[in-house]
């Protein structure tokens, strides 16, 4: 089958962990507080601050929501709210170059090659679409957005679910079995190849300092980096 599309992961993929875990989760574990007082009012924050309350029994204040965000960050809990709102707090971060976003540069290369190809590029990642935005947006190797022809995050539904996948390669127009799905975690490339996609382990040894061989690689093809891919 003809690969007519690329469909990344961002985080252990395009981009080291480290950088997510290290630099992204203290700002908006930091920045929270602030921004929910100042911001809280805000429709498109209060939307996401009362989902979060109403999860937790619907009597949460604000202080306790904050909380709750703060602890799910440190259980780095892939949550469509949390996510939402970190999206809007590194938007903070970026602008002020407070930092840029880590992209290893065989991704930048590769990514740039494929697109100038011909070969849409797409993304999936937990991160919300604004904050993938922004990531590219201020990748250490600058403004990579006009690479990716679209992005998908949870609201599409989770990255383990197949049936997600199978939402994506409608709404990008193609079979799955026309796109290759890039992630750094197992149980997302399971989700994939259930829909029909093509895989590809991405094993960073950066990240994951034992590389996964044999049953731990649950038969997806498996790199170390981008530059060994030829879609
Ligand atoms: C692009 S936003 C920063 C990353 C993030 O918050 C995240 O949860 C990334 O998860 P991924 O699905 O890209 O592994
Ligand atoms: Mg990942």
């Amino acid at each position: 089958m003809t690969i007519r599309a690329i469909l990344t992961d961002i985080e252990g993929t395009t981009s080291s962990i480290s950088f997510v875990k290290d630099v992204l989760f203290p700002y908006a574990r930091r920045a929270l507080p602030r921004f929910v007082a100042a911001r809280g009012k805000e429709p498109a924050v209060r939307k996401w601050l009362d989902a979060v309350a109403t999860e937790n029994g619907g009597m949460c204040d604000d202080r306790m929501v904050v909380e709750v965000l703060q602890g799910w960050i440190d259980e780095d809990r892939k949550h469509t709210a949390l996510k939402a709102l970190q999206g809007m707090i590194w938007a903070d971060g970026y602008r002020s170059a407070d930092f840029s976003a880590h992209i290893y540069p065989d991704a930048a290369a590769a990514l740039r090659a494929w697109h100038g190809a011909g070969l849409p590029l797409y993304v999936y990642s937990s991160g919300s679409v604004p904050a993938q935005r922004l990531f590219f947006g201020h990748s250490d190797d600058g403004d990579l957005t006009s690479l990716f022809s679209g992005w998908f995050d949870t609201e599409i539904g989770g990255k383990r679910d197949a049936d997600s996948y199978r939402r994506i390669a409608e709404a990008i127009g193609l079979a799955p079995s026309e796109i290759v799905f890039l992630s750094d975690v197992v149980e997302e490339l399971d989700a994939a190849r259930t829909a029909g996609m093509g895989t590809a382990l991405i094993d960073r040894l950066q990240d994951y300092p034992q590389p996964r061989h044999g049953n731990a690689t649950s038969g997806h093809a498996r790199v170390e980096s981008f530059s060994e891919l030829t879609p």
